[in-house]
């Protein structure tokens, strides 16, 4: 399969070629070429004319809970350890393989309509996750979340072999599309001894580690009472990273952590929405950002943002640091996009994700710019973080195959999982 878009204006986040206006080729799931060149359309399988589109890489979500969609709009205006402990965890108790199948799905209708490609996802019942991702067409980095406190040794030993038994099935499986991790949920809900043991299993599987660090304040100075140290040395010493990690969050860094966290290459999740809606804090991303630490950006659940629209977290992203540093060119437009793209597939190891440029994955969003907010035609990657929004996205590729065509999803039932979600969340609901 080989076919083109041509008269497109592309926003690359190629730095040799930050903007292009011209035709791209794909071959297979894969860009072959940007050109400018007159081409013959008899060549090709498919010819789309993008003269009213702009097309940027797919965003990146690095953090996330897909399933929790069932839980949207259930328990808003909480601090995050009262929504976890008394909201959350009692409801996702009762969620059944089916729920998480349905809630699952809704989240990927959700991203795919907004323009995300690739996602994270920590949860469990995880192979209906993969399942999900694999027939959707969707890119993901998977991984089996473990909480370990309150549990059993027998528990605990469980949640480590489930998650070993899910890398080892799905570690790149449906064409390459699915990668999996390591994760411990968090330093407050895993005991020290448990944390090393995913870090050993982390390192026989060869995946990386990701987890909740440094959320809250309140994290940070139970973690300090607990074990005597900030999370950020507390999981340096355990092991955490040593290995490729991503850790969602990380709001509450001093100057000699963040340091630390160049030093041992650690990713950050940047989850502006969620930190916001629960009150978490506001994560030093300026700082991050010069310390060369790469910097994502994630929804985390649609039960704490409450939607999973890339466009909004950028947009805060370039905003919300404006705001709180009282500098204006504080993460620039062009810097917010590439932390939405490039640096999401940095921050997951997906080395040939994100930028549309020969040789990488065909993962590209179409976004419909004949719209009064898409006006004056300027710069576009300044329409897309301070005008754009989700439903502005008309056209999807992942690994080169289209998976929604002028808003219409080809490879999912929209109709179908909206009812069914509604099913799983009457069925929860009226379970005790
Ligand atoms: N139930 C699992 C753990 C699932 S990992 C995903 C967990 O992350 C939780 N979660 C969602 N958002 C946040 C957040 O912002 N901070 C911390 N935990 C979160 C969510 O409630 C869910 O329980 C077990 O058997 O151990
Ligand atoms: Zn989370």
């Amino acid at each position: 399969m080989r076919w083109m878009i041509k008269n497109g204006t592309f926003i690359t986040m190629n730095e040799e070629q930050p903007v292009f206006k011209g035709n791209m080729i794909v071959e297979n799931d894969r860009i072959e070429a940007l050109t400018a060149d007159e081409l013959d359309e008899s060549q090709f399988n498919e010819v789309i004319d993008g003269s009213n589109r702009v097309y940027i890489p797919g965003f990146v979500n690095t953090h996330g809970h897909a399933a929790m969609s069932l839980l949207r709009g259930y328990a808003d205006d909480l601090a995050l350890q009262v929504w976890l402990q008394d909201k959350m965890w009692p409801n996702e108790a009762k969620f059944t393989a089916n729920d998480v199948k349905w809630g699952t799905s809704l989240s990927v209708v959700e991203m795919i309509k907004s323009g995300t490609t690739s996602f994270v996802d920590m949860y469990d019942h995880m192979d209906e996750v993969a399942g999900v991702v694999e027939t959707s067409g969707m890119r993901a980095r998977l991984t089996r979340g473990m909480i370990a406190i309150g549990c059993s040794e027998q528990v605990q030993k469980d949640k480590i072999e489930e998650a070993i038994a899910f890398s080892k099935t799905w570690e790149g499986k449906a064409n390459g599309r699915i990668a999996t991790m390591m994760a411990p949920h968090a330093p407050y809900t895993c005991p020290p001894d448990f944390i090393e043991k995913v870090v050993q299993a982390s390192h026989d599987l060869n995946v990386p580690l990701h987890t909740h660090m440094s959320e809250t304040a309140r994290e940070v100075q139970e973690n300090v009472d607990q074990y005597g140290a900030r999370p950020v040395a507390h999981l340096q010493k355990l092991g955490m990273f040593d290995r490729p990690c991503l850790v969602a969050h990380g709001v509450h860094l001093t100057d000699e952590e963040i340091a630390i966290l160049k030093e041992y290459d650690v990713r950050v999740s940047h989850n502006p929405g969620s930190n916001l809606k629960l009150a978490s804090g506001i994560a030093r991303v300026p700082e991050l950002l010069k310390a060369g630490v790469w910097v994502s950006l994630g929804t985390d659940s649609s039960a704490s943002n409450n939607n999973l629209d890339m466009f909004e977290e950028v947009r805060l992203a370039a905003l919300l640091h404006k705001g709180v540093s009282g500098d204006p060119t504080a993460v620039p437009a062009m810097e917010a996009l590439k932390m939405g793209t490039l640096y999401g597939a940095k921050s997951i190891w997906f080395e040939d994700v994100g930028m549309l440029k020969a040789g990488y994955k065909a993962d590209l969003v179409g976004v419909d710019i004949d719209q009064p907010h898409y006006y004056p035609k300027t710069d576009f990657a300044s329409h897309l973080v301070y005008s754009g929004a989700g439903q502005d996205v008309a056209d999807v590729w992942i690994d080169g195959k289209q998976v929604m065509k002028n808003r219409t999803l080809t490879t999912m039932d929209e109709e179908k999982i909206k009812a069914e979600t509604q099913a799983c969340y009457d069925r929860i609901m009226s379970t005790s």
